[in-house]
């Protein structure tokens, strides 16, 4: 028997003009949460419920249970006005709201890269931060820093230390982000120009897009040699400075000048959260003594009734400042509205004869 083929393609089908992926969906599912709500009283309990969460969250007194009582840290570096609009940071948002916090509930911390976090003024910032109760990352080369500087924290849950060259890109989810990664001594940033310029661009470039990437909000530790020779005594922000972008210390100074410049991009073109601080410091190596002032190896060898050694004629300035104020001006930076560029440091500048003489007291003992 042959087999048959049956064309069935001109039987005719039925078509629904009116097909839609979507099915209908009943008009009762619709209603159904709502005779849900209506039904056993419900609707009267979730009211209750929201009147009580409304009375406890306004009447409750606030508290600040933050180890660092943001409103009484002093306000000297933050007395100018800004032109810059306030910003609606989450961020700045649990920042600021700490004040209202309630009782018995915590403020969150945050999660929060330091770039150089190994160096100097970068190892008092993550102290702080730590204590204040912030999860903290620090990015560090080791260039100039050490692992010494940050040991401490080893071990406690809120820290964590990555070996890593800020020139490279690196993705993290954090709220708040602190440039300082950059070698800051003559001696070290004029080892190798290069690195050192490539330090300054590409890696807050990176940094930058970093904070881009993950919506947080940025701060660059920028440096009083942005005004290069200055013609204008004491500095103000609003000075653009005299600087010779071909001399040994460009690529330090120039670094930095081109490290604002890309930071101010990224926050008129990208819309990135930053803030700049212009730190007045010491030279040379530098020591902590007990009672956390900063002061210059100098400074440590005249409180400790040593020969000093003054190189040169002794007339070179520098102005002092405390580590800790150095510290408290960069996170009242990075929390308020202002975007700065803001000096950071002692107005006073004394020669090192003056500092030797008057301000130490030593009159002998000066090696010239
Ligand atoms: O390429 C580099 C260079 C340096 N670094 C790190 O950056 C840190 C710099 O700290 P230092 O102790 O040398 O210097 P300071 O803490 O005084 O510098 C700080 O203040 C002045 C600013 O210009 C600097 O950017 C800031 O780091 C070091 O931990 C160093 O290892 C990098 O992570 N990458």
């Amino acid at each position: 028997m042959g087999s048959e083929l049956i064309f069935r393609g001109h039987e005719a089908q039925p078509v629904d003009d009116s097909y839609s992926p979507k099915p209908h969906k009943p008009w009762f599912t619709v209603t159904r949460p709502i005779h849900y709500m209506l039904r056993e009283q419900r609707l009267v309990f979730v009211l209750v419920g929201v009147i009580i969460a409304t009375l406890f969250f306004t009447l409750v007194p606030s508290s600040s249970s933050s180890s660092v009582p943001y409103e009484s840290l002093p306000i000297s570096y933050f007395e100018r006005e800004s032109k810059i609009p306030a910003y609606h940071h989450r961020v700045a948002a649990a920042v600021h709201s700490v004040g209202k916090v309630p009782l018995g509930i915590k403020r969150k911390g945050l999660r929060i890269v330091v770039t150089g976090g190994a160096g100097f003024v970068g190892s008092h910032l993550v102290d702080r931060l730590i204590a204040r109760g912030d999860s903290v990352i620090v990015v560090d080369n080791f260039f100039t820093g050490r692992k010494e500087n940050v040991m401490h924290h080893f071990g406690n849950p809120r820290f964590e230390l990555i070996r890593h060259d800020v020139v490279e890109p690196l993705l993290l989810e954090v709220d708040q982000i602190y440039h300082l990664a950059c070698p800051a001594s003559p001696v070290h940033y004029k080892f190798n120009p290069v690195k050192t310029i490539k330090t300054n661009v590409v890696g807050t470039l990176n940094m930058l897009g970093l904070a881009k990437r993950v919506g947080a909000r940025f701060l660059l530790t920028s440096t009083s040699e942005v005004y290069g020779d200055p013609l204008q005594h004491p500095q103000k922000e609003t000075y653009w400075g005299n600087v010779n972008p071909i001399g040994v210390r460009s690529c330090y100074d120039e670094g930095k000048r081109t490290a604002e410049t890309l930071t101010m991009d990224y926050h008129r073109g990208a819309g990135v959260e930053v803030r700049i601080a212009r730190i007045f410091n010491t030279y040379g190596p530098r020591m902590c003594l007990d009672d956390g002032r900063v002061v210059s190896n100098f400074v440590a060898q005249a409180l400790r009734k040593e020969p000093l050694t003054v190189y040169g004629d002794g007339k070179q300035t520098r102005s002092f400042q405390y580590v800790s104020d150095l510290v408290e001006g960069l996170i009242r930076l990075m929390e308020g509205e202002h975007v700065g560029p803001f000096n950071l440091g002692n107005p006073g500048e004394f020669t090192m004869l003056e500092l030797a003489k008057v301000k130490l007291g030593f009159s002998s003992n000066i090696i010239l």
